[in-house]
């Protein structure tokens, strides 16, 4: 082929939260974490980062636009991602267009690559899990790299921990590893999203500002501080991970509630031990705990889970649609949209839950009763942005339809 051509890939990948945190490094370059952690993996269709790599000799630099600006790949994290990836580059050819690149051509040619989140970018909702993941990802396909999803884990770990997670759906274990090279450092799946499906999961964003400590500074500067973290690593998170992972196969809710709000809380006070102190959830956290904690007490049972990352959104995980709708009803009570804001902008995903709990429109919100587990029935208009329903989800997959490129066939830019 004599013209110059553009070959490219489109993938998604989803995003996780996490149930037994990871935060800390023993290894900031590699980012080889102080103990294993576990997540779900959240639907795609709510929250997912799309990114089309392609590669074309025309091509005269790395390029890469996030959201549409372009960004520098000259940070480290992005160039280990794309020297491992290289390195696993194999030969590809596309007869019918007559593209031929053979494994050491790789190292010679130049990639663009187009991201986009669905979601806030760097608010506590994990974008850099999702983003990470599926550049690694899309990569690896383009290049026909032919490591499966836990050899691309340890890549994207690279880009940022919390990344090698999203290369599996369902529930997935991120193992900590023991091997200086950080190679037994990746994610293997648990169970796929369908052994636990009716679990439903609400986002309440808090805020969806950029952050004061980022994730990387904070974990950082509680490693260097930290006696409680240490504690934790040694002793707390080992035995939880054993029990964490029981409670998912046995489909455990009790366990699973219990384990993952201390594991969250455990984190946080871990954050709060940290000198000087990281507060990363706000008044509206607390009260979303306080409501929770309430609830299950007065249910003698758990109806849902809630974890904080590193920011003050809460992600609450409801045991099923009944336990989800309750919990939405009892979330819309306290934390009412402001009056020029639409229920359909307030609450985002899977608005079947909203009719499950009866709520057709805001004159439903005002009506809603004070839940009767609470004696203050003080309601807080505005202190939350809006909700997410969502639900386990899947892996990264690939795009064919070249509608959803995010580049040009033609020229490689953003279209
Ligand atoms: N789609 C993407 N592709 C590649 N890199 C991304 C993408 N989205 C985000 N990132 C990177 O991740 C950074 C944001 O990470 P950061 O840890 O600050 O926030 P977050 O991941 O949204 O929140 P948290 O990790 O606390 O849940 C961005 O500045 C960018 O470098
Ligand atoms: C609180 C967390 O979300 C921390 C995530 O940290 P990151 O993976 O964002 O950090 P880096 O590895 O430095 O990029 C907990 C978790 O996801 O396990």
């Amino acid at each position: 082929m004599s013209e110059p051509w553009v070959k490219m890939v489109t993938a998604q990948t989803p995003t996780n939260i996490a149930v037994i945190k990871y935060w800390g490094k023993r290894d900031e370059t590699l980012i080889l974490p102080v103990n294993d952690s576990i997540s779900i993996t959240l639907d795609p269709a709510h929250l997912c980062t799309t990114t089309t790599v392609a590669v074309s000799p025309s091509f005269v630099q790395d390029r890469m636009w996030l959201n549409g600006k372009e960004i520098s790949l000259s940070g480290g994290r992005y160039q280990n991602c794309l020297r491992e990836i290289r390195a696993r580059a194999c030969d590809i050819e596309d007869k019918e267009r007559g593209i031929k690149i053979s494994k050491k051509d790789w190292e010679k040619l130049h990639v663009h690559i187009a991201s986009y989140n669905n979601f806030p970018t760097a608010a506590g909702l994990a974008s850099s899990a999702a983003g990470f993941a599926c550049l690694v990802f899309a990569l690896a396909k383009l290049m026909n790299a032919k490591e499966d999803n836990s050899e691309l884990s340890a890549i994207a770990r690279q880009g940022s921990g919390s990344a090698c997670r999203s290369l599996f759906g369902g529930f997935v274990k991120w193992n900590m590893g023991k091997v200086e090279d950080g190679s037994d450092s990746l994610a293997i799946q648990v169970v796929d999203e369908k052994h636990w499906h009716d679990l439903v999961i609400i986002i309440a964003v808090v805020s969806s500002r950029e952050k004061e400590t980022s994730s990387t500074t904070g974990m950082h500067e509680t490693v260097e501080t930290s006696l409680l973290l240490q504690h934790r690593a040694k002793e707390i998170v080992p035995k939880r991970i054993v029990q964490m992972e029981m409670s998912i196969k046995n489909r455990d809710f009790a366990s699973f509630a219990h384990l993952t709000c201390a594991d969250s809380n455990q984190f946080h006070a871990v954050c709060l031990d940290t000198c000087p102190p990281i507060f990363y959830m706000n008044d509206t956290s607390h009260r979303i705990i306080s409501c929770v904690e309430k609830w299950n007490r007065s249910e003698g049972t758990p109806q849902v889970a809630y974890t904080f990352d590193a920011g003050p959104n809460a992600v609450l995980i409801a045991h099923n649609r009944k336990a989800a709708a309750q919990l939405l009803q009892k979330l819309l009570f306290y934390f009412p949209p402001n009056s020029d804001t639409q229920l359909n902008s307030y609450v985002l995903g899977d608005k079947s839950i909203l009719k499950d709990a009866g709520i057709e429109d805001l004159k439903d919100v005002e009506a809603l009763p004070p839940p009767s587990e609470i004696k203050d029935a003080a309601r807080y208009k505005g202190d939350v942005s809006y909700f997410i329903c969502t639900r386990p989800g899947r892996g990264p997959v690939l795009l064919s339809d070249e509608s959803q490129a995010l580049l040009s066939p033609e020229t490689g830019l953003p279209k």
